[in-house]
Order: C-alpha cells, then sequence, then structure tokens
C-alpha cells in the first residue's frame, strides 16, 4: 500500500527527473552503441538494478555487497569509460545547438540560421577525380560538436563548396593541400587542420597517417570524414571511429546526405 501512496506522490519534478535519467540513458547508449563498452554498460544496468531489488527486499547483506561495489565502481568506470566520457563532455560542451537542422527546421518560419545544405555531390566528385588522378585528400564534415579548437590548428577559410574549389585545395602544387578540410554547413571552414590521430586500432597496414587521422577525429567527436588515398586512389568514409562500407558512390552519397541529415 505504502507503494501506491508514493506512487499517488508523483510530481511534475518526478517526470522531469524521470525524462532526463531516460535522455541521459539514450545519450550514453548512443555514446557506447557498437563498441566493446556496451556490454560493460549493460552489466552495470544489470547490477543497478539487482541492487536497487536487493534493497526493495531488505536483502541487508547482498546490498552492502553490490552497494559497495557501486560506490567503487564508479572510480573503475571513469577508468573504462574514458574514451567515452571524453566524447560525451565534448558532447555536451561543444555542442552547436544552431546546427540542429531537425530541431530549428520547426522555426523556419521564425529564421533560418540552418545555414546552407552541404553539396554533398560536388564533394563526394571531387573526390572521385582526386582518386582517379591519385590525389590524396582528407575531408572532415562538422556536425553538432563545434569543431573550432581542430580547426584553429589550420589556416581560417570561409569558401563555398563546389568541386573545382575542393579540388584545387587538395592539388598536389596547393599550398593548401597538406592537412585535412572542415566542411560546415556548405563552407570549407579551414584548410591545412591537423586531426588528432588514432594510435590503437589495428587497421591495415596500407592505411597510414591521413586514414588514422579520419579515424581519430570520428571517434573523438560526432564528425564525418572521407579519405582519398594518394597511393590507391581509393575514396574511404568514416563515421564513429570505424570504416563505413559501400558500395559505390552514389550510395556513398546517399550514406553522407543522410548522416548530415
Ligand atoms: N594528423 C593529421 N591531420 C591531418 N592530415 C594528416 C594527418 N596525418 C597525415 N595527414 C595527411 O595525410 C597525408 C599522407 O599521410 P600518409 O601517407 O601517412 O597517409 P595514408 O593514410 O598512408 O594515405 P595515402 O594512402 O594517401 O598515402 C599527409 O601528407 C597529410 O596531408
Amino acid at each position: 500500500m505504502e507503494i501506491f501512496k508514493d506512487l499517488l506522490k508523483f510530481t511534475v519534478v518526478d517526470v522531469i527527473d524521470v525524462i532526463l535519467v531516460a535522455l541521459l540513458l539514450y545519450y550514453i547508449y548512443k555514446l557506447v552503441k557498437g563498441t566493446v563498452a556496451i556490454n560493460i554498460f549493460i552489466g552495470i544496468i544489470i547490477i543497478y538494478l539487482v541492487w536497487r531489488l536487493t534493497d526493495f527486499l531488505n536483502m541487508e547483506l547482498l546490498t552492502g555487497i553490490f552497494g559497495g561495489f557501486m560506490k567503487v565502481g564508479i572510480i573503475a568506470l571513469i577508468v573504462v569509460f574514458q574514451p567515452e566520457i571524453r566524447k560525451f563532455l565534448l558532447m555536451v560542451g561543444s555542442t552547436n545547438f544552431s546546427r540542429r537542422r531537425k530541431f530549428m527546421q520547426q522555426f523556419k518560419f521564425i529564421k533560418n540560421e540552418t545555414g546552407d545544405e552541404t553539396n554533398v555531390d560536388a564533394i563526394v566528385s571531387a573526390c572521385v577525380k582526386m582518386g582517379a588522378s591519385k590525389t590524396g585528400a582528407l575531408i572532415v564534415f562538422e556536425r553538432n560538436n563545434n569543431l573550432d579548437f581542430l580547426s584553429s590548428s589550420g589556416d581560417e577559410m570561409n569558401i563555398k563548396v563546389t568541386q573545382p574549389i575542393i579540388e584545387s585545395i587538395f592539388f598536389k602544387n596547393s599550398p593548401l593541400h597538406d592537412g585535412a578540410i572542415v566542411v560546415s554547413n556548405n563552407v570549407v571552414k579551414a584548410t591545412r587542420v591537423i586531426l588528432p590521430v588514432n594510435n590503437e586500432k589495428n587497421i591495415p597496414q596500407r592505411f597510414g597517417l591521413r586514414h588514422r587521422a579520419a579515424i581519430g577525429v570520428t571517434e573523438k567527436t560526432d564528425a564525418l570524414a572521407i579519405a582519398v588515398s594518394e597511393e590507391t586512389g581509393h575514396i574511404s568514409y568514416f563515421k564513429d571511429g570505424e570504416f563505413v562500407v559501400f558500395e559505390n558512390t552514389s550510395q556513398l552519397n546517399d550514406i553522407i546526405k543522410k548522416d548530415l541529415a
């Protein structure tokens, strides 16, 4: 009966509390989805639920054991989830709300602040041409995480994306061809950008620093990246620190457009 009485005392603050916890869990799940951390995350949820259950049933010994584990576990969690916590904090701290297209589109009648949609066709066509001429390229698409902290390592630019512009930047004799470019809302924001390199992943030997940089930036932020290999002319697409498989350039076009939507 006590439980029902408590349920009746459910206030608006409790509803908000539950919604916020659900949102938090959703974002944590999104961060660890597809990684080994997902199993640890599920394990922790199970232990937490068992702990609450034993507490509810007044099983003191088990509650003590699980409670003790949960308390010490916090430190272990910080160590185990260090990359995910870093990404989460970055996601919270550098979210560009103006770039939340879907959300902002609801307010289009007020003012269109979302900027132009990135011309993915022009970028993919440029990559195909650069691939054919074995011209190396590294293109990063900014999404919700602000990449200004990376762009500042390169040269600031403010130029609209077109196929010739992308090809000219990466043209071998161009002074801008080294490093990566950052594209946001159809604008090349920066060139010659140095990206964080991933040193851990066991990626095939034939992939060097360009590809490791593409993996690095996409696992540390929510950005997307395309790399064109100077050696093979092959185009690779990266999301969440992983290679994304595609069958042809038209499919690549569709995947990127969907990821940027
Ligand atoms: N951390 C980085 N940030 C941005 N660009 C980088 C970074 N590391 C390397 N690059 C770019 O990648 C270029 C080629 O590097 P590297 O040959 O090691 O890459 P790769 O993955 O083997 O690519 P490729 O198949 O084109 O040779 C560099 O000249 C530089 O322009």
